[in-house]
């Protein structure tokens, strides 16, 4: 509870205000039967008219301001339980921001989707409902009580046997739910999941001709939801008519004791007609409660996994580093003795150990799932080495300030994304306060600024979501623009000119040269002829270095290097003739 004071705390007034002001119905509704039974009694059998109109304005003066009070308390319910979800929302979504690569992959995009959204939703909903109902069902059920027993004690006793039976069905209904709510929550997550998926690929799903394919999957996953909604409110659904049927029984045990006391002049008849007003009171308020109950079940389960993201050990921090304030100035990168793995019986890099000087081209190649990208994702600290140290100017990287450490590593990755706004919005990504003199320097070196010129509105084109109006050539030179404007100390190109053709795509390297030339700069190819001309080549296969040195060196010395070499120069010539 300590934790979530803080989303109450500012909207006090409103989590006070909201249940007091509902105890105006409460009251209300506590005298309307008491009222109607004297008015009946002291007006109607006696024909009393002026009683009967003096009673009737006090009972309207009474429904208005019941009126006025339940307004108030709608009111600020929506307002504290809509401002408790959006800080709640919004304290997770940092949380997720915060997230390390490893913690993603932890949970699903689709299920981080379900939490912020869905689950956060139903928080909401408990949260209102609880405000508006923790005074007024209560209050209901005890002045009900109270008043039914301070007018007929013998009808009262009907009581002591209608509520224990559906304390005990409430209860019930409360064990069966709650794991059916926790069930329906995973589905949702997966149907989230399969949308965003579906719609993030949506391009590849067409070329394929998928798309009855993916409407079968998703149908699948739809009908499982449904499957499990229905289960989960299968019980919501009973619970209402069972009780219903209570209520009438007990309504009718009332009316038949009653006029039997009635007969027996022991009880006037205007007393019944309140007693059963104040019977229905008691029994809705108790079915107030379980419907309380069963929201609170249902957010409990979202809830749990609001939690489950707030209390997520954040694997990579920066909160033990050493050396804070240090900066990178000259780009040396060392791996020393470094191994890796995502999972823990898969050694993804084995005992990796090189050196790369400042102002060094360093090529890496190898088989697809060699461990190429793995191994470049430990210089920004995307992932941690398991053993082993990673060094950039002989500082070991988990010692930086994370900030200090990415802000000199550009890495343009393999899947590169563009964000809905202009190029030029895009290309600021990699320095705000760069101007334009400079955005087109660096298009130029990205051998962008070309068909950036040739858009009717140059740089301030508007890029559809992910980029998805540009081509994938075009994309990636943006990226690498991108990059290039935070002015990186190392550059890595994760395969980021595998769309671009080989004269462009030369080009780009030839202009590193001038744009570049201190910067020390990873290129992951998987043509030889990108790192031919670098000043190192490291050779990846399973997670080994089976060789490093120039090209020369390799191709005297280095067996997977030579492999790599003759296989794609046969597919030249094989494309050739
Ligand atoms: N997030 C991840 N979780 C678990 N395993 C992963 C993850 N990413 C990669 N792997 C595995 O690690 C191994 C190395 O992958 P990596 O992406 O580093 O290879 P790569 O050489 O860059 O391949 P490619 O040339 O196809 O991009 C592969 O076996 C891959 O299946």
């Amino acid at each position: 509870m300590k934790r979530y004071w803080k989303y109450i705390r500012p909207y006090l007034g409103a989590f006070i205000l909201a249940p007091v002001l509902m105890l105006t119905e409460v009251f209300g509704e506590i005298l309307l039967p008491r009222l109607t039974s004297m008015i009946i009694n002291n007006g109607v059998l006696v024909k009393d008219e002026t009683y009967i109109v003096k009673m009737g304005i006090i009972m309207v003066l009474i429904a208005v301001a019941m009126a006025i009070g339940g307004i108030g308390a709608a009111y600020f319910s929506a307002k504290a339980s809509i401002s408790f979800s959006t800080d709640l929302r919004k304290d997770v979504f940092h949380k997720v921001q915060e997230f390390s690569f490893k913690n993603i992959d932890d949970f699903s995009t689709g299920s981080l989707v379900t939490r912020l959204t869905n689950d956060i939703q139903q928080i909401q909903n408990v949260v209102m409902l609880t405000l508006r109902m923790m005074f007024r069902a209560p209050g209901m059920l005890i002045g009900g009580l109270i008043m039914a027993y301070l007018m007929n004690r013998q009808l009262v006793s009907i009581l002591l046997v209608v509520i224990p039976v559906l304390v005990i069905i409430i209860a019930i209904i409360l064990i069966i739910a709650f794991p059916r709510f926790e069930v329906m929550q995973k589905k949702i997550d997966r149907l989230n999941s399969g949308v965003q998926e579906a719609l993030t690929n949506v391009r590849v799903i067409k070329s394929f001709v998928r798309e009855s394919h993916e409407e079968e999957k998703f149908q699948a996953t739809n009908r499982d939801l449904k499957e499990g909604s229905l289960n989960a409110m299968k019980v919501v659904i009973t619970s209402m008519p069972l009780m219903m049927l209570m209520m009438n029984i007990t309504t009718i045990a009332v009316v038949w004791y009653g006029g039997n006391l009635i007969i027996a002049g022991k009880m006037p008849v205007g007393d019944l007609t309140a007693f059963t007003i104040y019977i229905v009171q008691i029994l809705m308020s108790l079915m107030m409660l379980s419907m309380v109950f069963l929201q609170a079940s249902r957010a409990m389960a979202s809830l749990k996994r609001v939690k489950e993201v707030l209390d997520t050990e954040i694997d990579l921090t920066d909160e033990h580093a050493s050396q804070k304030s240090a900066q990178i100035t000259a780009g040396k990168v060392e791996f020393r003795n470094v191994c890796f793995q995502y999972t823990q019986d898969d050694l993804v890099l084995d005992h990796i150990n090189f050196t790369a000087n400042p102002g060094e081209t360093i090529g890496i190649i190898g088989a697809t799932g060699s461990g190429k990208t793995s191994l470049v994702q430990l210089i920004p600290r995307l992932y941690d080495a398991g053993e082993g140290e990673v060094l950039v100017d002989g500082i070991n990287v988990k010692d930086y300030s994370i900030r200090h450490l990415r802000e000199s590593v550009g890495m343009v990755l393999q899947k590169n994304v563009l964000f809905s706004g202009t190029i030029e919005e895009n290309l600021r990504w990699g320095n705000e306060t760069a101007d334009l003199e400079e955005i087109v320097l660096m298009s130029e070196s990205a051998q962008a600024h070309g068909f950036i010129s040739s858009f009717k509105d140059g740089y301030d084109t508007d890029l559809g979501q992910g980029g998805s109006n540009v081509s994938g050539g075009q994309k990636q030179r943006l990226c690498i623009a991108r990059t290039l404007l935070k002015k990186p100390k190392i550059l890595i190109l994760d395969d980021s000119t595998s769309a671009v053709d080989t004269a462009t795509e030369a080009k780009i390297r030839q202009s590193f040269k001038t744009t570049l030339k201190d910067t020390t700069k990873f290129i992951i190819a998987q043509r030889i002829g990108s790192v031919e001309n670098a000043d190192k080549i490291i050779v990846l296969d399973e997670g080994k270095i089976a060789g490093i040195g120039t090209h020369q060196e390799l191709m005297e010395t280095c067996e997977a290097y030579q492999e790599i070499y003759y296989s794609q120069k046969d597919r030249e010539k094989e494309a050739g003739a």
